[in-house]
């Protein structure tokens, strides 16, 4: 099974396990982490998830063996894309844990999610630059948007090795933790995103989302009609705080 889903609470584990070709996404692979991901999306009790890469290796973009011998990843228009889940814009939040080598279409994986914790050894790069395979997963847009054209230009025209610290440094990486840590500090982090009230938290993450491309005023619009699908939390918070819980920053007890 080249992937597979571990559920703790709220947070569910996508695991890609491919470790024998550094968790390079084939055709079967592509649709498996599809279907994963839309399990978790219909999941009412799932609210966070994090992807991570089974063997020491994050993922190293698409399977080249299957390209080279003309069995590319599928690519259809309103389909899903080429690496699986890098078209579909679920409404939960998704970590990559990263360790070792996050390249090409395992870069682009990991500019879906919404965040990225990287082992200190961890790599990312646009590999696919030395053999002449195009980023089409996403890769060109999500690039520039998290670290700018000038940066993400400089990623796409030289195909370098960025190291972790440098990830964290531009905002590619959002926390660098010790090798091995990555799948733990990604859960972790998952579960204190999981514990609070969710409509709320995902209404400001579509505003994130879907203000790309939007005038100002057209966003701030879209801010205000995802606001408002959650103001039911905002009332019961309000009086949570108001009867002494959750202040100095304890979150535990809300
Ligand atoms: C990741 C890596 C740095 C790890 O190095 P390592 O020293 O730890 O491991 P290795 O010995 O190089 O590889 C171990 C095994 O893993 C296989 N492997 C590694 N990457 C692979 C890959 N991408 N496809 C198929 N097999 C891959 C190797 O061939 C090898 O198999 P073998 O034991 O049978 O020789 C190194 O393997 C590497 O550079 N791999 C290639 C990465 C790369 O350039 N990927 C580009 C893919 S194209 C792409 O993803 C662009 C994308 O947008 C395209 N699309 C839109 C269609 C999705």
């Amino acid at each position: 099974m080249p992937v597979r889903t571990e559920r703790q609470g709220p947070v569910t584990t996508v695991i890609l396990s491919r470790p024998e070709v550094r968790n390079a996404v084939d055709g079967p692979t592509a649709a498996a982490l599809a279907d994963a991901f839309r399990a978790f999306e219909a999941d009412p009790d799932a609210h966070v998830a994090v992807l991570w890469g089974e063997g020491g290796t994050f993922c190293a973009g698409a399977d080249l063996k299957g390209i080279g011998e003309g069995r590319g990843n599928r690519v259809a228009p309103g389909g899903d894309g080429p690496m699986g889940p890098t078209r579909m814009r679920l409404t939960k939040p998704v970590i990559a844990a990263v360790a070792g080598h996050a390249v090409a279409g395992g870069l682009e994986l990991a500019l879906w999610c919404d965040l990225r914790v990287a082992e200190q050894d961890a790599v990312f790069g646009v590999f696919c630059r030395r053999w002449g395979v195009p980023l089409i997963d996403g890769g060109t847009v999500r690039l520039p948007r998290l670290i700018g054209t000038s940066r993400a230009m400089d990623l796409i025209l030289t195909g370098r090795p960025v190291d972790a610290a440098e990830a964290l440094d531009i905002g590619l990486a959002n926390r660098v933790v010790p090798t091995g840590e990555a799948r733990r500090a990604a859960e972790e982090l998952a579960a204190d995103i999981a514990r609070f009230p969710q409509a709320c938290l995902r209404g400001d993450r579509m505003s994130v989302l879907e203000q790309d491309g939007l005038a100002e005023a057209d966003a701030i619009a879209g801010e205000l009609k995802h606001g408002m699908n959650a103001l039911h939390e905002a009332v019961e918070g309000a009086a949570r705080f108001a009867a002494g819980l959750g202040r100095h920053g304890d979150f535990t007890e809300i």
